[in-house]
C-alpha cells in the first residue's frame, strides 16, 4: 500500500504545507477541477495525497487511515486522548502558530487573571442561579487547564465558529479560541486573561501509530522520513 499524506483541502494551511514539501524536494499539487478535492504527489515514489478537513486529520490519524497527517497541535491535543501514544511528531513546521486563550469583555474591569475569573464566577453564579458559560470549541483542553488552575464553578458550551460573537448574542459570558494577529478579539471588545495560554499551537507533521499503518510501503516510508529528516 501506498503511504498516504492527510493535508488540510485549503487555504493558507495548504498553501503552506505545499511549500514545506517543496523545500524538502516533494511536490504536492492539487489536480483536476477547481472544487475537486484531488490531489498528486511528485518527487518521489509511492506517496499519496489525501485532501482533508485540518479538523478530521487526528482522526483519519488515529484510525490509520492516513499514514502520516499535517495539522495544527491545538486539535490532535483536542481530538485525541492520551494523544503521544496514538501520534509521533515527526516536525513542527514553523507555521499555524495560534495560542488558545481565554478572554473576557474589556469592561470587566476587575477581571485579569485566572484567580479573577474563578471569583467572577462565584459571584455570577450567586447573583444569575447558573453557572457563568465559557463558548469554545476545545472542551477537553479548557477543561483540563481550568481543573489544574484551580477554576471549578463555571460550564462550557460549545461553539464550532464565530466563538467571540457568542457574548454579544449572550449565550456565553467568556470565549475559550485560538488567536494569531488578535484582531478578532479587538473587534468584539474582548481582552486575554493574564498569563500563559491554554496552549501554543502551529501546524505539525504527525505520523500515525495505528497497527493499521503496518502496511504502508516500507521503502516509500524509509525514502520519505529520510527526505523529511
Ligand atoms: N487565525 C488563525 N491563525 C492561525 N492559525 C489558525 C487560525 N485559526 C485557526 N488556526 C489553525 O488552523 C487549524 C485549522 O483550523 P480550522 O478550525 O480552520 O480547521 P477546520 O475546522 O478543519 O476548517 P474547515 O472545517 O473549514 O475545513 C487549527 O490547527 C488552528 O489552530
Ligand atoms: O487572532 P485573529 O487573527 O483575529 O484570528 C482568530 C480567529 O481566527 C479563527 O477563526 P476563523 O477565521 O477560522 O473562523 P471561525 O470563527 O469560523 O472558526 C479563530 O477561531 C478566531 O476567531
Amino acid at each position: 500500500m501506498s503511504v498516504k499524506i492527510g493535508v488540510p483541502s485549503k487555504g493558507r494551511l495548504m498553501d503552506k504545507t505545499f511549500e514545506w514539501f517543496a523545500e524538502r524536494g516533494i511536490t504536492m499539487k492539487r489536480t483536476g477541477a477547481e472544487r475537486e478535492y484531488s490531489g498528486a504527489v511528485e518527487g518521489i515514489e509511492g506517496v499519496d495525497l489525501v485532501l482533508l478537513s485540518a479538523s478530521e486529520i487526528p482522526r483519519e490519524l488515529a484510525a490509520g487511515r492516513i499514514h502520516m497527517g499535517v495539522t495544527g497541535t491545538d486539535l490532535v491535543r483536542e481530538k485525541l486522548g492520551d494523544w503521544p501514544s496514538v501520534v509521533e511528531v515527526v516536525a513542527e513546521m514553523g507555521f499555524g502558530h495560534a495560542d488558545l486563550i481565554i478572554a473576557v469583555p474589556d469592561c470587566w474591569v476587575d477581571v485579569e487573571t485566572l484567580d479573577d475569573l474563578d471569583a467572577a464566577a462565584a459571584a455570577f453564579r450567586a447573583d444569575h442561579g447558573f453557572r457563568l458559560r465559557i463558548a469554545t470549541k476545545y472542551h477537553r483542553l479548557v477543561r483540563d487547564h481550568l481543573r489544574a488552575h484551580g477554576v471549578a464553578d463555571y460550564q462550557l458550551v460549545d461553539s464550532q465558529g464565530a466563538t467571540e460573537g457568542t457574548i454579544r448574542n449572550l449565550t456565553a459570558e467568556a470565549v475559550a479560541d485560538i488567536t494569531s494577529t488578535g484582531e478578532t478579539l479587538r473587534a468584539n471588545h474582548l481582552k486575554i486573561l493574564e498569563g500563559e495560554p491554554v496552549l501554543r499551537s502551529q501546524a505539525t507533521l504527525f505520523a500515525s501509530r495505528s497497527a493499521l499503518c503496518e502496511g504502508a510501503d516500507a521503502e516509500a516510508l524509509t525514502a520519505l522520513r529520510a527526505r523529511l529528516a
